[in-house]
């Protein structure tokens, strides 16, 4: 066989699952890189505004859909002759939602994973997820710096596009980029993973120093200390340092770990200011942090990773510690040298 004759077919219809603001950023993206695009949202009156081309006023008020979209609440429509599907909706329901696309999508459906996160019930990470929940799907990773709000009033960024498939990544880097939505494309899923699942945990931990008014340089110091746990535990499982550093390692890690427009930051930012966690909960605002950093702290342990700032933050959530004594405990640690 050809070399040509192994490369994936051109991508030219995407179904995008999940009508928050995420998914209908990327149905966006990718209706403005010429991309016949179906939006999946299990909400009528989503699917509806969408269609009717008025956009996403649940979550992305004030944006106007400047690209068509087309909209459905049939999975099996939005799956019917795509080439590619990217899966929104937040990572613990990605096993439900892998297991209903599975009998929908054909062979060999590349399905690109969009959540930011760590399965609690397994420290599964997505990709592993899927294989499981629909293992004739080939999983991909998009991940990095990247608002939705931002990405959807086409601001431009950059994201690393990754999957184990090569090719694959490069097709579908093709498929949705454009000039203001630049993808990488990365043969390291697993690292892109982790950067994105860490960054959302981490991201609390600044966001309660911002709250308490602890200063610039502690949150720079939070900042450089998440990642090297960031990096500890990546390079253990098996993470490439280039990934790490990258897009969707160091650049979402300091984008999140900087701006209160992070629902992660924004939650740690409220912690700090005396929020209870409950209180917080109740707001039913996605903060992906939250689900996964007592699953983070759990895999470390099982790798020997010493994850400190993340160990803090699953302790502050669980109630096991204030956010006082979760500094005090990190500042007094035992002198080490820098690694
Ligand atoms: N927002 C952002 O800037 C970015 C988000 N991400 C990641 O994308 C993922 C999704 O985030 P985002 O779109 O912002 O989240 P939102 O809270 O904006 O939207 C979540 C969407 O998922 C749907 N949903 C929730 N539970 C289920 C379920 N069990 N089955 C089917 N659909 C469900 C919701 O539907 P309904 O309205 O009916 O409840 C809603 O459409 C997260 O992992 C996040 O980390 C990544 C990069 C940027
Ligand atoms: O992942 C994001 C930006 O890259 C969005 O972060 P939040 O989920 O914290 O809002």
């Amino acid at each position: 066989m050809s070399a040509a004759a192994n490369k994936p077919a051109e991508i030219r219809r995407i179904a995008v699952i999940g009508g928050g603001a995420w998914g209908s950023a990327l149905a966006l993206t990718a209706a403005r890189a010429g991309r016949d695009t179906v939006l999946w949202a299990r909400d009528a009156e989503t699917v509806a505004a969408v269609a009717s081309g008025r956009g996403n006023p649940a979550y992305l008020p004030d944006v106007p859909f400047d690209a068509r979209v087309a909209a459905t609440t049939d999975l099996a429509e939005a799956l019917d002759g795509a080439d590619a599907a990217l899966l929104v909706t937040p990572a613990q329901t990605t096993r439900a939602m892998g297991a209903a696309i599975a009998p929908l999508a054909r062979s060999g459906l590349p399905v690109v994973l969009c959540a930011k996160g760590i399965e609690r019930e397994t420290g599964l990470l997505p990709a592993q997820v899927l294989a499981e929940a629909a293992p004739r799907c080939r999983a991909a990773i998009l991940s990095g710096p990247s608002f939705a709000a931002d990405v959807a009033r086409g601001l431009p960024t950059a994201v690393t596009l990754a999957a184990e498939d090569g090719d694959m990544a490069d097709a579908l880097a093709l498929a949705l980029a454009g000039r203001q939505f630049r993808p990488y494309a990365s043969t390291d899923p697993l690292g892109a993973q982790i950067g994105g699942a860490l960054k959302n945990v981490l991201a609390i931990a600044c966001g309660a120093v911002a709250g308490k008014g602890w200063g610039a340089s502690a949150l720079a110091a939070l900042t450089a200390r998440g990642f090297a746990e960031l990096s500890r535990l990546g390079l253990t499982l098996g993470a490439r340092p280039e990934t790490l550093t990258g897009l969707s390692g160091l650049g979402d890690l300091v984008l999140t770990c900087s701006s209160a427009q992070s629902r992660n930051f924004a939650f740690g930012i409220a912690l700090g200011e005396g929020r209870t966690v409950d209180e917080l909960a109740a707001t039913g605002k996605l903060a992906e942090g939250v689900h996964s950093a007592a699953v983070a702290v759990d895999l470390a342990a099982r790798h020997e990773v010493e994850m400190p700032i993340a160990a803090a933050v699953a302790d502050v959530l669980a109630g096991r510690l204030g956010v006082d004594d979760a500094l005090e405990r990190l500042m007094t640690r035992p002198l080490r040298r820098e690694t």
